[in-house]
């Protein structure tokens, strides 16, 4: 299963933030998206999310052109796809509830959807387990405690573990780590590899050049308004084609 960004522009009113721009990503793999602040690594994730409709290009899932389908068939695809925001926005209920929060959604769907997308993610009942991802973030022991109460890191944690109990195909994750700590990193880091090994397909837009090179296999260089290359990690670090990449990684290029 591959979800496929190709040739796609998109802006804001007459600003342009990338012009034709393709990445894929497929189950069982971590791509990292790494470039600076602004260069448009959330506008791309909410393309490939189905949140918005590219100015041109295709987001195709499975092969299937999303936006030339039927809404219908448009909010199927969304569903196999989970996202992380940069604000973990947790609601004010317990942190059960905070990660079982997809799976109640899902739910609620009419029981001819729920039963197909169970058979499609192969589950028994149409549930995930809420309780399972949180402790795969470490915070099994913390399931009963008001989300306000928790530390930011650990919001950050709870709001991966909502997108993972809703068991995605694809999971999506904007700065996942962004203001915390190593620790906290290092779990959030983790989840993400059990996440791949587990066979889901990780996207994860970073400005944290190590993080990349720690998960991902294949990572992606927004600058400017184009990705300059998307290749094996090792390789875009250690032998980058484009020398605007190389300045990147080195630090000399500011933005
Ligand atoms: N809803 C919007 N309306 C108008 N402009 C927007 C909107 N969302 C983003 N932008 C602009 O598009 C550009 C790309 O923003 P985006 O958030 O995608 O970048 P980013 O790489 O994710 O940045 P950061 O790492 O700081 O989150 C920025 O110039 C931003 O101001």
């Amino acid at each position: 299963m591959t979800l496929e960004a190709t040739d796609v522009s998109h802006g804001y009113g007459n600003e342009t933030v990338f012009d034709g721009v393709s990445l894929s990503v497929s189950t069982g793999e971590v791509v990292a998206i790494i470039g600076p602040s602004g260069v448009g690594k959330s506008t791309l994730l909410r393309l490939l999310a189905l949140f918005d409709a590219p100015d041109r290009g295709t987001i195709s899932y499975d092969g299937e052109d999303v936006w030339r389908q039927p809404e219908g068939r448009r909010l199927e695809h969304r569903r196999r796809i989970g996202m992380v925001f940069q604000d973990a926005s947790l609601f004010d209920a317990s942190v059960r509830r905070n990660a079982a929060y997809g799976l109640r959604v899902r739910q609620s769907w009419p029981e001819r959807i729920r039963h197909g997308f169970a058979q499609l993610v192969g589950e028994q009942n149409g549930t995930g387990d809420a309780v399972e991802a949180l402790e795969t973030v470490g915070l099994a022991d913390k399931v009963d405690q008001d989300a306000d109460s928790l530390s930011g890191g650990e919001a950050q944690r709870v709001a991966f573990a909502r997108a993972l109990a809703y068991d995605p195909e694809i999971l999506l994750l904007d700065e996942p780590t962004s203001d915390l700590d190593p620790r906290n990193t290092a779990v959030i880091e983790d989840a993400v590899l059990q996440a791949r090994d587990r066979g889901i397909g990780v996207v994860v837009a970073t400005h944290d050049m190590h993080q990349a090179r720690r998960v991902a296999d294949r990572t992606a260089v927004l600058l400017g308004d184009e990705i300059l290359e998307v290749d094996r990690t090792e390789r875009v670090f250690d032998d980058p084609r484009d020398d605007r990449t190389r300045q990147f990684i080195d630090g000399e290029l500011i933005y």
